[in-house]
């Protein structure tokens, strides 16, 4: 039987009830031919996940940095490098400003620290393999100026939270921003990031736009996640419940794309892998806990990885 599109939508419009599903990333159904629209099963992200290899070492899964954190924002630093280190990079640093360090060296000894001011020193950012920027770093000036360095560097980028509320200010930023980045907005910050909508539909036929436009991976955060890639395709996920609604979640999501993109994996795939990962570690929480915590979820991850390869089913 078809799924259509409408099932995965808060609110309902003519148009999306028209739109079918396809059941998995690579499979077709008959009825959708050219559907854009997948949704994310077990069976393609077994197919992703590479596994961890003999001989190899930290530098073999990529050094991370994450630039997150401001005096009263602290948390959502220390969250994203939560989900960077449980996301499985070999190296992690976390640019944060000074006051955080001892914060840092209690809550995430894992993580190496750079501070704030010595990230435009030169050659500084040329060290690492991924770059995630934005929760809790707050909207001030100096942000700007360290997306412009990073932006130059022409490497893809996570951007999330205070870096996506500085492009909705700053177009010219927009525009400079690389190709394969990944952003991932919810609701409100795509809406900051691209006008208001008067719907869902509506939305994700401008993320389709948008993302082909700039080729770039939007995921649109919600109760299912949509990851919107170069070709205006849309994976949806399924996994995550309303356990996991508590702040500081999308800064583990944040921390966990970086790990993947230090990790090799390509935008779309750390997108994929990323998303899928994090909502099924708050639904195996859910199962115990009536509400879930994000650091709860971050500790999660690598477990929610493991049994990914025992079971047979999802
Ligand atoms: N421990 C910490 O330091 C935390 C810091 N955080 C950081 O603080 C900064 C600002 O976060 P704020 O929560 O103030 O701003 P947000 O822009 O995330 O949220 C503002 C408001 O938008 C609404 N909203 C958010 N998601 C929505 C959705 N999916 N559907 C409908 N409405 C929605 C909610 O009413 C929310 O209060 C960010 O950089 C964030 O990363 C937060 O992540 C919370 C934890
Ligand atoms: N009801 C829900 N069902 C599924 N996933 C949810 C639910 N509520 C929150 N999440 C997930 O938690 C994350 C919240 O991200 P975000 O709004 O950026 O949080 P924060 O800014 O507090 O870090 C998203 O990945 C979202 O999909």
């Amino acid at each position: 039987m078809s799924v259509f599109l409408n099932a995965y939508l808060p609110d309902t419009d003519p148009l999306s009830k028209k739109q079918v599903v396809d059941r998995g990333l690579t499979k077709q159904s008959a009825e959708a031919k050219a559907s854009p629209y997948k949704l994310i099963e077990l069976a393609d992200i077994r197919g992703m996940v590479k596994i961890r290899m003999p001989f190899s070492h930290k530098g073999t899964y990529g050094h991370a940095l994450i630039i997150a954190g401001a005096e009263k924002t602290m948390g959502a630093a220390l969250l994203c490098a939560k989900g960077c280190v449980y996301g499985g990079a070999g190296l992690i640093t976390l640019s944060i400003p000074v006051q955080g360090l001892t914060a840092l060296n209690t809550a995430v000894p894992e993580a190496m620290y750079l501070e704030r001011s010595e990230l435009l020193r030169s050659r500084t950012l040329d060290n690492y393999d991924a770059i995630g920027i934005g929760p809790g770093i707050g909207r001030m000036v100096d942000s700007h100026t360290i997306m412009a360095e990073i932006f130059a560097l022409k490497q893809p980028v996570v951007i999330d939270a205070d870096a996506l509320a500085i492009l909705s200010g700053h177009p010219d930023l927009f525009h400079l921003l690389p190709k394969d980045s990944i952003l991932s907005p919810h609701v409100k910050e795509f809406d900051g990031l691209f006008g208001p909508h008067k719907n869902w539909w509506d939305r994700l036929q401008t993320a389709r736009t948008e993302a082909k436009k700039r080729g770039v991976i939007l995921i649109l955060k919600n109760q299912y996640t949509f990851i919107v890639d170069h070709e205006g395709d849309v994976s949806i996920n399924q996994t995550g419940n309303p356990a996991m609604a508590q702040g500081g979640m999308g800064d583990v999501l944040t921390g966990i794309l970086t790990a993947y993109l230090a990790q090799g994996y390509s935008a779309k795939a750390a997108a994929i892998l990323s998303c899928y990962f994090h909502g099924k570690a708050g639904d195996e929480l859910s199962t115990t806990h009536f509400n879930v915590t994000a650091s709860e979820v971050a500790a999660q991850i690598p477990i929610t990885v493991k049994s990914l390869f025992n079971k047979a089913e999802d």
